[in-house]
């Protein structure tokens, strides 16, 4: 299979180590026997903390998003780095690239593109030009909720979700550079247009990467 992963920087970030790495370099280089991989590499806490100078720099939101961009990238150069030989050297700095890397066989990581968006939309648009089979996005919780589980403790975990529910659940809250909420509503218009089969799972446990590609109930599916 075709399989774009989106992996947050809140799992990969949590503490400044290389452990997430290594523990997710060696799942990918299994998988990658198997299928196709494109990882996209999200900013997490470094990313927010370099923003917020940049915030208080006043250089605009605009240009705080490039600067968690360029976060990003660093991340995906270190999951690169974890990767070795089993991932293509070079960060791809747009999707054309990425999918010309891909075509040496080897696991293309990249990190964020433009600003207005967060790696959530690059995951999702990322599969949609790659015709991928498969969308599988790793954050810090569950899957969605009907409310943020972090906020409230009875929040209950969604199964499944339309996109267009999903676009309503999310329509009224606020974006700035380093919060573009749990999902971005570019990413999921994308989700919508191509009908991209989609599971959103807790990447704390990296094994949900295998039990998502294997089609185990887990996490939120988007219908
Ligand atoms: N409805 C919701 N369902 C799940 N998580 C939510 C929801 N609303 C807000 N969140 C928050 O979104 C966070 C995940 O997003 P984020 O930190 O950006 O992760 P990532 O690094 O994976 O992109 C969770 O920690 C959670 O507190
Ligand atoms: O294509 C991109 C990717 C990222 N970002 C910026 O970089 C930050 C960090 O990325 P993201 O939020 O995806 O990281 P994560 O939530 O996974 O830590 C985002 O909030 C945006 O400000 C952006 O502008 N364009």
């Amino acid at each position: 299979m075709k399989i774009v992963v989106a992996l947050g920087g809140s799992i990969l970030l949590k503490e400044s180590s290389a452990n997430k790495f290594k523990e997710y370099s060696e799942i990918l280089k299994d998988l990658s026997e198997k299928h196709n991989l494109f990882i996209v590499v999200g900013g997490g806490k470094p990313a927010r903390e370099y923003i917020g100078i940049g915030r208080d720099l006043d250089c605009g939101e605009a240009q705080c998003d490039d600067i968690g961009i360029e976060v990003t990238r660093l991340n995906a150069k270190l999951l690169t780095i974890a990767l070795g030989d089993y991932a293509y050297p070079k960060i791809p700095n747009n999707f054309h690239e990425a999918n010309e890397f891909s075509a040496y066989g080897r696991i293309v990581v990249m990190g964020g593109t433009e600003p207005a968006h967060s790696t959530d939309a690059v995951g999702a648009i990322l599969a949609e030009y790659v015709h991928a089979d498969l969308l599988v996005n790793l954050t810090s919780v569950d899957g969605m909720y009907d409310k943020d589980p972090n906020k409230f403790d009875d929040a209950q975990l969604i199964k499944e979700i339309t996109a267009d529910a999903m676009l309503d659940f999310l329509k009224d809250k606020h974006v700035e550079a380093g919060t573009y909420e749990f999902f971005d509503t570019t990413a999921i218009q994308m989700i919508k247009r191509s009908s991209l089969k989609t599971v959103i799972a807790n990447g704390f446990d990296s094994k949900n990467l295998i039990k998502a590609i294997n089609g185990e109930d887990i996490g939120t599916k988007i219908i």
